[in-house]
């Protein structure tokens, strides 16, 4: 009798040496995922180039605000009331502004999160950063400074100043771009779309605006709101005396340089902003970092640094000075209820 032998059909073998294959196809991808998940987390970014991003995110979001102005062809909407009750407003100047704005900086860096005061749901713009760094940015900062990619939130205000948009007001009116690093502002951009100028900061690094001379801080010209301002007139008042010069001006953006040497327009010299209603992070979020380059602050009405991460909301008011003792100033302030915490 012939032994009994195992006889192997070409199919099994097919069979089994492709099951194999998959097996072991399914170790190796999970092994690589996780492997590339922690190249991930690794991801870098340079703070100059997100500053020269900035800069040109801002001018090409000015081009649109600039155009719509110009054709008049705002299509002024309203997105709802603020917590005030003042109608906040929508046009086409904000949303074409913010796509320029947003895509140019989220095609460049897709892994960076990108905080925009305006959405849109069509397809964006297919731009991506050129990559070209002023001269001006490389003269001052010589080099770069890297750091992790998810440390990074870059706040965009599209068109800050809207209802002075609307009323064709158009020294208010700015786009901002504000890139924080785990909290902190560091990078800062103020454009002026319709002088062309651009203000620009990084927190270490350098900056095309400076402090004036001198600052009076025992009766101070405060720069505020005129269409946001709430209770503010009293507020100061309470602090400075009631002869104190108060001065309504538009715009987060232009408020905080009204407060420097900006030549570009015809700014009112002040020498402290402050503002007592609610505002969002992509309103105050550059001026801070622009300020704090130079030295300055910008904080809540009790002193407390803002977090620029998370939430967008700052529901704590701000206080900005620059060249005078910021401590003393929230001193001299009346106490702050949190009446606007929501
Ligand atoms: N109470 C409030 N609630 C919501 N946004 C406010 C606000 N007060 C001011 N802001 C926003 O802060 C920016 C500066 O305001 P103001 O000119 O009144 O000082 C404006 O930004 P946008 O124009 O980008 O919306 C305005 O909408
Ligand atoms: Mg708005
Ligand atoms: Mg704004
Ligand atoms: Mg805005």
């Amino acid at each position: 009798m012939a032994p009994m032998g195992i006889r192997l059909s070409p199919l099994g073998v097919a069979v089994f040496c492709l099951l194999g294959l998959g097996f072991l196809y399914h170790l190796y991808s999970g092994a690589l995922s996780s492997r590339l998940s922690v190249f991930k987390q690794r991801k870098t970014v340079d703070l100059r180039d997100l500053l020269a991003l900035s800069m040109e995110a801002a001018v090409q979001g000015g081009w649109e605000v600039k155009r719509i102005r110009m054709e008049d062809t705002l299509e002024e909407k309203s997105k709802g009331k603020t917590k005030e009750g003042a109608s906040e407003k929508l046009t086409k100047g904000d949303l074409n502004s913010h796509r320029k704005m947003y895509y140019l900086i989220k095609n460049t860096y897709p892994y960076i999160q990108v905080n925009s005061e305006e959405h849109e749901n069509s397809d964006g713009e297919a731009t991506v950063w050129t990559r070209n760094i002023p001269d001006e940015v490389l003269s001052k900062i010589p080099e770069g400074k890297v750091v992790p990619a998810e440390s990074v939130t870059v706040w965009i205000d599209p068109l800050d100043a809207t209802q002075e948009y609307t009323e064709n007001l158009r020294k208010y009116v700015t786009t901002m771009v504000c890139v924080a690093v785990n909290g902190e502002p560091v990078v800062g951009v103020i454009h002026k779309p319709f002088t062309g100028f651009t203000a620009w900061a990084m927190v270490g690094g350098g900056a095309n605006v400076a402090p004036r001379d001198s600052y009076n801080a025992n009766a101070p010209k405060v720069i505020v709101s005129r269409s946001h301002a709430g209770k503010v007139k009293g507020f100061i008042q309470q602090a400075f005396g009631n002869n104190t010069e108060i001065i309504p001006a538009g715009g987060a953006g232009y408020k905080v340089l009204a407060l420097l040497d900006a030549s570009d327009d015809d700014y009112e010299k002040a020498d402290m902003y402050v503002h007592v209603t609610f505002i969002k992070k992509w309103d105050i979020c550059a001026g801070n970092a622009i300020l704090k380059a130079l030295g300055g602050d910008l904080t809540t009405l009790k002193g407390e640094e803002i977090d620029y991460s998370g939430s967008e909301k700052n529901p704590g008011g701000v206080l900005a000075t620059v060249g005078m003792d910021h401590a003393a100033v929230v001193k001299k302030l009346p106490a702050w209820d949190d009446e606007n915490k929501n």
